[in-house]
């Protein structure tokens, strides 16, 4: 399906909202596109940037005549940024969004959407540890799963809509239950960032000798952790505020089957150890093979970039089509 949008309105420029913004216009998928921000900081530099062509501190000035909106800030601010732009959005509009939790999106946005607008929740499963205007580039999506939650009354067709503006930028679309994508990311993605965070608060908090040592010493495996806990702090803050039930679920399984590694190592269970270990090489290998299939190399992801993730999704569509 080709696919095009007269006016792309991005509430938010940051890593995602900016690489939406590179990204669309590198495909001609878009011909206006305008943004708002909350700092006239953040504005600036979007501008200096060349992100867009309108640019506003005033969300609901920037969502009029779009047919195409899409939120990219911080979950905890949608309910604040639909209230304001809800009686500013134009019938027909597409209302989307990148939020990394999605029921909590569809009860706060839902309430202020007004009819004849579809609000379609979505998820790009694309993003790194940096933030800001400056951080985003048109390959963030090339290869990745993009995942879109319809509820029940929206038409397929404006799914297959949205899907399509996705499928341009590289990515690959599946669509499922809100409540369910939160489980899923809850573990792939929520409770591992807050390993990270974990890890190096513990090191943070080491006496200052211990701690330098650990610095000057660290190998791969630590620093993995640190660049993961270098993710953006609000972003993080509001991801665990808006999934704790389905992060507090995943992390008692977590906690379950961390004690019973550690009962392993305390009593010198070798063959418990090893059978883990083997079962967890085995799964590390099939996500690289997953990736490998999928790569995007016409996007020309950076080298940097980690090939995509076949998430572990149900095919369970929560309403909508199989866009
Ligand atoms: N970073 C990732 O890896 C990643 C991946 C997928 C989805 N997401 C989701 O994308 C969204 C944006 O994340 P990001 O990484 O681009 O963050 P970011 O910090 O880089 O950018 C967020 C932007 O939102 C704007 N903003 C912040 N508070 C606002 C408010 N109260 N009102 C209006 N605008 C406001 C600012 O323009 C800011 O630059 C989040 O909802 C996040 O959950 C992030
Ligand atoms: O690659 C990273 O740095 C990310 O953290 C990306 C990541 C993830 O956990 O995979 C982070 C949050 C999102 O909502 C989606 C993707």
């Amino acid at each position: 399906m080709s696919v095009h949008f007269r006016k792309l309105a991005l509430i938010g420029i940051g890593l995602i909202g900016s690489s939406i913004a590179l990204a669309a216009r590198r495909q001609g998928l878009v011909d206006v596109i305008s943004i708002a921000t909350r700092r006239h900081d953040t504005l600036e530099e979007a501008r200096s940037l060349g992100l867009g062509d309108i640019y506003t501190l005033d969300a609901s000035e920037a969502v009029r005549d779009a047919d195409l909106v899409i939120l990219c800030a911080p979950v905890g601010a949608y309910g604040a940024l639909a209230e304001a732009i809800g009686p500013a959005l134009a019938k027909g509009a597409i209302l989307s969004d990148v939020g990394s939790v999605k029921e909590h999106v569809l009860k706060v946005v839902g309430p202020h959407v007004p009819e004849g607008v579809e609000f379609i929740p979505g998820h790009p499963l694309a993003g790194t540890e940096h933030s800001g205007p400056s951080a985003g580039f048109a390959e963030l999506f090339a290869g990745r799963w993009c995942v879109l939650t319809p509820g029940p009354e929206i038409s397929p067709s404006q799914t297959e809509r949205l899907a399509a503006f996705w499928r341009a930028m590289g990515s690959d679309v599946e669509c499922m239950d809100a409540a369910h994508h939160d489980m899923v990311l809850a573990i792939t993605s929520h409770v591992p960032h807050l390993i990270a965070y974990n890890i190096v608060g513990t090191v943070a908090d080491l006496e200052a000798d211990t701690k330098s040592e650990v610095i000057k010493f660290s190998a791969s495996g630590f620093r993995d952790f640190t660049r993961i806990a270098a993710s953006d702090p609000v972003m993080w803050r509001d991801v665990f505020l808006t999934n704790r039930d389905a992060v507090l679920e995943m992390l008692g399984r977590f906690n379950e089957d961390l004690s019973r590694l550690q009962r392993a190592v305390r009593t010198g269970d070798g063959p418990a150890l090893e059978a883990l270990f083997t079962r967890t090489r085995t799964i590390r290998r099939s996500i690289i093979n997953a990736g490998q299939e999928t790569a995007a190399a016409d996007f020309g992801r950076p080298h940097d970039t980690p090939p995509p993730v076949e998430p572990l999704i149900v095919r369970d569509h929560g309403g909508g089509d199989d866009a």
